[in-house]
Parts: structure tokens; sequence; C-alpha cells
């Protein structure tokens, strides 16, 4: 994909709230390079003002902060990369100040330019010298394959390109700020990490005091921070971001979006993803084998996927032997006419042999419905998810009981930890690679506040509020969604309720139907007696 660059408008201003799209060219404009200038120290403004940037055509820069925003005699000097031998060949390795990054890429003719992202990579001037910076990298949350090599090219990378010596390593997540002792990591000891699964620094859930880390911060003498975790961990490092500001702190706070369930809103797609959906295919194809081999076989997988069923939905349509893949964005229903059970049996007695992927998201509602449990919640808050493989191939197995002529025989396999612990897959290393070095050159440079990713493939620095406004969920009256359900020829299970519900994909210009089109959707004899659509089942 191209980069974008943008001749920005003469001179955008920074504003402190979004304002709605209509009134964005009311924006008057000025230089973004160094807005808003406030006082140092305690009368640092906080560090929630959005800083947004108008320009021509509905043009937005959505900023990020800059330490000169609250320390504005900060002294910087030049780029050691352009003496670097391997980096001062490269034409035009700097960034151009003025680049940024289109969230929107495909826009109607007359459509507005959208928001905006500062683009990331090396600036020609820093704001750090190699021998000042004390470098701090914590990991947080749930494991992901790639975690290491993030790691590990922070470390090399902060030494190798910046000549930094000095690396803390935190144990143990956010808690481990400041009730741990840090390790020191070289490009001597985290050689070899990217080899293995997990996180050589640990991780944790729960435990963000933000008042005790960045007194931790503050008395190791840390002046950039790197926070690799998911989205609970990007609203911590947001808080610890204001705290150090108010503060009036000479400290980079830097996020790097990690997440197995490809949850985070905005990004392309978050590391460990790839390599997710890889392993994944293992569990399928032994499901698919079980199933084959037995008389009326179902193998039934969970996959992860919390509140988003990416891992799901990618593993189901790189796999093809998946009959039915269930997500927590698309309701199902069991029993009557186009339910699931309905389905597995129209299946068996078609084909011999079935596999349904499950997302472990899926079906709570159904589930918490028929058992009655209280809902408990993990130390980071968040819920803890009743067993849907088991649950499912319970119910299967049940309802086959009672037609003792239609014997089957199901196989449930939960591969989740075994997936989320192998190591990074040769492109998500790639991957972590790059998203470790716009993470460092960002901070180098004196941004900070923000976390780096691809958007529409090119690295961009994104403010924390954007990635933790909301999560990334698989729009299920998207295409991606119906390319599923074609290559499952599952039932839709869909009211019209859930499909008027749905979200839409923002970054899809909607086109209005042209007469007779989604007929489905229209006509009321394409449903069940439950007023189901029922696409699939038939
Ligand atoms: N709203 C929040 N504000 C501040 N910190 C949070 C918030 N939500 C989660 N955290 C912290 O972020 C860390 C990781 O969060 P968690 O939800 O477990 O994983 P992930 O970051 O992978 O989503 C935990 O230490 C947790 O306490
Ligand atoms: O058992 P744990 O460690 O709490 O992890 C379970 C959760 O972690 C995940 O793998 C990832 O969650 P996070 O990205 O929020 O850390 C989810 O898919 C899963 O629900
Ligand atoms: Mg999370």
């Amino acid at each position: 994909m191209e980069t974008v660059t943008v001749v920005v408008a003469p001179a955008p201003v920074a504003v402190t709230q979004q304002p709605p799209q209509h009134k964005l060219a009311e924006l008057k404009p000025s230089s973004f390079a160094g807005v808003p200038k406030s006082s140092p120290a305690t009368k640092a403004k906080p560090a929630k003002t959005k800083k947004l940037a108008g320009g021509c055509g509905g043009y937005v820069l959505e900023d990020v902060p800059h330490l000169t925003d609250y320390l504005p005699e900060l002294k910087s000097y030049p780029n050691p990369l352009q003496d670097h031998p391997a980096y001062s060949v490269v034409k035009q390795y700097f960034v151009n100040p003025d680049d940024t990054v289109a969230k929107k890429i495909v826009v109607h003719k007359s459509g507005a330019r959208g928001t905006h992202f500062r683009r990331a990579g090396p600036r020609q001037r820093v704001y750090f010298q190699p021998d000042e910076v004390t470098a701090a990298i914590v990991t947080c949350g749930g494991l992901c394959p790639g975690l290491n090599t993030v790691i590990r090219e922070l470390v090399c990378g902060l030494h190798d390109m910046y000549g930094v010596a000095t690396v803390y390593g935190i144990e143990g997540g956010y808690k481990g700020f400041y009730a741990r002792n840090t390790v020191e990591l070289t490009p001597r000891s985290v050689n070899d990490i990217h080899k293995r699964g997990g996180t050589v620094l640990g991780t944790s859930r729960g435990g963000q005091d933000t008042a005790k880390i960045v007194d931790s911060i503050q008395d190791r003498g840390v002046n950039q921070v790197y926070i690799i975790g998911g989205d609970g961990t990007q609203k911590g490092a947001a808080s610890i971001h204001e705290e150090v500001q108010r503060r009036g702190l000479k400290c980079a706070v830097v996020g790097v979006p990690k997440t197995i369930d490809n949850d985070i809103a905005v990004i392309d797609k978050s590391f460990g993803f790839d390599t997710a959906v890889e392993e994944a295919q293992r569990a399928i194809n032994a499901a698919h084998v079980e199933a084959e081999s037995a008389e009326n076989g179902v193998g039934v997988v969970k996959l992860m996927g919390r509140n988003s069923g990416f891992i799901a939905m990618y593993a189901t349509l790189a796999s093809r032997d998946v009959d039915c893949c269930l997500i927590p964005e698309s309701p199902f229903y069991l029993d009557g006419r186009g339910g699931l059970l309905e389905f597995v049996e129209k299946r068996l007695r078609d084909n011999g042999h079935m596999v349904i992927v499950v997302a472990e998201g899926a079906g709570q509602d159904l589930i918490a419905k028929s058992m009655n449990f209280a809902d408990t919640h993990d130390a980071s808050g968040n819920k803890v998810l009743l067993d849907v493989g088991l649950w499912l191939s319970h119910k299967i197995k049940e309802h086959f009981k009672k037609k003792p002529s239609f014997p089957i025989t199901l196989k449930y396999i939960d591969p989740t930890y075994m997936i989320r612990a192998v190591p990074s897959n040769a492109s998500d290393n790639v991957y972590c690679t790059l998203l470790a070095h716009s993470a460092l050159h960002g901070a180098m440079a004196g941004y900070t506040g923000f976390t780096v990713a691809p958007v529409n493939g090119r690295h961009a620095y994104i403010p924390f509020y954007r990635i933790t406004e909301k999560q990334n969920k698989v729009v299920i009256t998207d295409r991606m969604w119906a390319r599923v359900l074609c290559s499952t020829n599952q039932p839709c299970f869909l009211t019209h309720q859930d499909v008027e519900g749905a979200g839409l994909d923002e970054e899809e210009p909607q086109m209005p139907l042209v007469e007779g089109e989604n007929a489905l959707v229209r006509n009321p004899s394409m449903c069940n007696g439950n007023g189901h659509l029922c696409s699939g089942a038939a």
C-alpha cells in the first residue's frame, strides 16, 4: 500500500475536543509542529486533551502528544542514525514531519478526507542523547505469540540504532513496577528470546496502580517506557502518561498493541494473530480427521476470542474443513427450525461428519440462561467466560441421545492455551520488528502518549484514546463474514433485528440498495417461523 503523504493545508490548529464531522471545515489553521505549547511541570495541560488539526477537504489530523507540549524548553539533537553505516545510505530515511496516514482508505469521490494519524518513523531531530536514555519495557495481560520478539527488537533497536545502553525489563506486568526488581536487558541477554513463546518478562492481570508506577518510573530515572499489552493495558498506559505529564516528567510513554484476539480498534491487525490462525489449523485438522473417521463424527474446536471472533473466522476461512463457525458477534440458537441442532443433523445426514469451530465468547448468554451462573471477573475486570465448547458438546450429545437410531461420535478439542503459547511465525516476527522500531523512533523523537501500529499498511502513531474507546469486532453485515457463511454454508441464525442492530463497517461507504437486492433481508417468506433468516440451512 502506498504512503499517504498529505501536505497539510497551510496550518492546522489544535482543538480540545473532536468536533462533529460536518464542522471540521470551520477549524482555523495554525502550525502543528508544536501544538499546544503548555507551561511546564505542574501547570501542564491534562493529557486527555485531544490534539486535533483540521485542514482542507474535511482533513483532520488526530495527533499525539509531544514532550515539548509541556516541556517547551527541551533541547533537540541531530538523529544519530544519519551517521549509521546501515542507514545513512538509505534515501529519504527520515520521514517528512508532515506525513500522515489516512484512517479511511476507501473514499467516495465527494467524501471528506477524514481522520489521519501521524506517520511513524525516524525523525531528523531527536529529544534524547543516547547516554541520557533509561528505557523500561513491560508486558501485561494475556500471552500472545511475538511478545519476546517485540522485547528483543526494542532492546536491540535502541542499542544498535541509537546507542542506548540502559534498558530495564519490568517483571510480571504493571505490578512489577512497584513490587519487583528490574532486570537489565542487553542485546546479548535477549539474543535468542524470539524463538520462545510467552514473555521473558512475565505478565499479569490487575495491579495497575498509576501513582505507584509513576513513582517507580521517577525513582529509577526512566525516561522512555514501552508498554506492550492489549486494550486493558493501553488504558493503563494512558493513565500513566497523564500522570507523567501532570508531574512534568521528561518521559515518553509508548504503547505497543498486543492481543491474540485482534480486538484492538483502528489498527490493521495485532501481532500474534497470524500465528494463532496458523496454529489453529492443527487443531481443526485433528478435529476433521477424528470426525471423518467415525460414524457421524462431530469435531468441536474452541478457539480464543473473548468478544471478537477473528481467530475463529480466519481459521475457518483458511481451513475449508469447517462446517460451522460460531463467534460472539453473531448470535445463534440451538433448537427449532433453522437452529444449530437441526443443522448438525442435516450436515451429518448429508456428509457423515462435520467440524464446528466456536470462539470462546460465543453463545455466553445461552449458556448463562441454561446454567444460571453468577458473573465472575478476572483481576483486570474482564468477565470470566463459561466453556462454550464443553457446553455445546454436551448439548449436541444430549440431542442425539434422544435419537437412538442416529448415533454420533463427538470429539471436543480445546487448543486455546497451546495456540497462545507458541513462538511467533516468520511474518509475525517481521511485523514485531517493525512495530518495535516504529515505537522507539517515536520515543526518541519526543512523541509520547501513543500506540504504534499499522493503519492501512503504514505505521502510525495513534493517540491512546482512539485505541481504547471501542473494541474491534467482526462486522457480521460485511463481506468477510458473508465469505465465511458462504464457505461453510451454515445458517446465519439471524433475525431481522440482529441485522438491523449489527454495527456497520464505518470504513465502507454505504451504498443504497438497488430495488430487489438483498431479498433475504427484505422478503419475509425467506424467514422461518421464529422470524429467523434461513439462508444456509436450506
Ligand atoms: N481501564 C483500565 N485502566 C487502567 N488499567 C487497566 C484497565 N483495564 C485493565 N488495566 C490493566 O491493564 C493490564 C492488562 O489488562 P488485561 O485486560 O488483563 O489485558 P489486555 O491488556 O491484554 O487487554 C492489567 O494490569 C490491568 O490491571
Ligand atoms: O486465562 P487468561 O490468562 O485470563 O486468558 C484468557 C483470555 O486471554 C485472551 O487470550 C487474550 O486476552 P487479552 O488480550 O485481553 O489479554 C483471551 O482470548 C482469553 O479470553
Ligand atoms: Mg483485553
